[in-house]
């Protein structure tokens, strides 16, 4: 018989995880699968879950959660060569990872769409000794765009994040920032910068129109020191995704990336809190496969 692990936070979202794995292992065993069912109590349990799962040669994994549950979850699956199918149930505010994938954000929706026969093999990155999924951003308007409070977050989703950041966007210090990539190197000022592998950052799903999921690239966006008269207008390539066109943004994509400064700067990865700087990204091809909906 086959082998399906479900993996839910249940304090992510409105709490509700509970009442959707009954739906999800419902529909596994249907399918066949001996299920088992993880819940996480704090941080780390996903991932340790996760990673019994590809010891135990499981093959399916289900993550019911908001992205910090998804970026736990994945990384139970760093280095390991048996890497279980991804299902991804989505209950954050943010779900950054689902929208790239087109998975449905009601979670009623993206349960129904695991009875797909559609899986895409998607990239992951990693960051120094960790992978993620989505996005890493760094420098001090990451801080502030990522400082916005998880209850901040749910009553106003998305926009939270803009809001505290152009509020802060026109104080925000700028700090000097090394990145090499690919052999090249970007060098200057900058209070912001994003290294995206899904088309979908912050919630923003225009932001990084051009990133595939599987196209094996990690697309970096450096913003350059901006006046208080530009702040607006990049408000606005925030909100409308011509980020990469904008005069004040340098656009490239790199298959690694090296960032380092000389000054004490945290990243955030994923939406959580990552490591500080200096900091080594790699992009893995093609890493793990996931269940998307079918097309209609
Ligand atoms: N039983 C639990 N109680 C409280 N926190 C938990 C529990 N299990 C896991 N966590 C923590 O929850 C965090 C992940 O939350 P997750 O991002 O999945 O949901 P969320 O905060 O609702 O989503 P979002 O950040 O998109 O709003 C992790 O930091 C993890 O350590």
């Amino acid at each position: 018989m086959r082998q399906a692990m479900i993996i839910s936070n249940p304090s992510s979202g409105k709490e509700e995880a509970e009442q959707y794995v009954s739906q999800v292992r419902e529909i596994l065993e249907s399918q066949q699968y001996e299920v088992v069912v993880n819940e996480t109590a704090g941080e780390g349990d996903a991932t340790n879950y996760c990673l019994s799962a590809c010891k135990d040669g499981c093959d399916l994994v289900i993550s019911i959660g908001g992205d910090g549950t998804l970026h736990e979850t994945i990384n139970g699956m760093m280095d390991q060569d048996h890497r279980p199918r991804l299902g991804v149930i989505p209950l954050g505010t943010v779900n950054d990872f689902a929208r790239a994938l087109n998975i449905s954000l009601d979670p009623e929706e993206a349960i129904r769409q695991l009875r797909s026969n559609q899986t895409h093999i998607v990239d992951l990155g990693k960051i120094n000794d960790r992978l993620f999924a989505n996005v890493v951003a760094a420098g001090s308007l990451a801080e502030a765009l990522f400082s916005v409070s998880s209850e901040e977050k749910s009553k106003l989703g998305s926009f939270a994040y803009l809001k505290e950041g152009l509020k802060d966007l026109v104080n925000t210090p700028a700090n000097h920032l090394t990145i090499e990539y690919d052999g090249q190197l970007w060098e200057g000022e900058s209070p912001l910068f994003l290294a995206a592998l899904t088309n979908s950052v912050g919630g923003f799903e225009k932001l990084s129109p051009d990133a595939e999921v599987d196209d094996g690239l990690i697309h970096c966006f450096v913003v350059r020191n901006i006046s208080v008269f530009n702040s607006l207008t990049l408000g606005t390539s925030l909100l409308f995704g011509s980020l990469k066109d904008h005069k004040d943004v340098d656009y490239f994509t790199a298959k690694e990336v090296h960032v380092r400064s000389d000054e004490a700067i945290r990243t955030n990865v994923d939406g959580e809190e990552g490591p500080a700087l200096p900091i080594h990204i790699r992009v893995l091809p093609r890493h793990i496969e996931v269940i998307i909906p079918e097309e209609v």
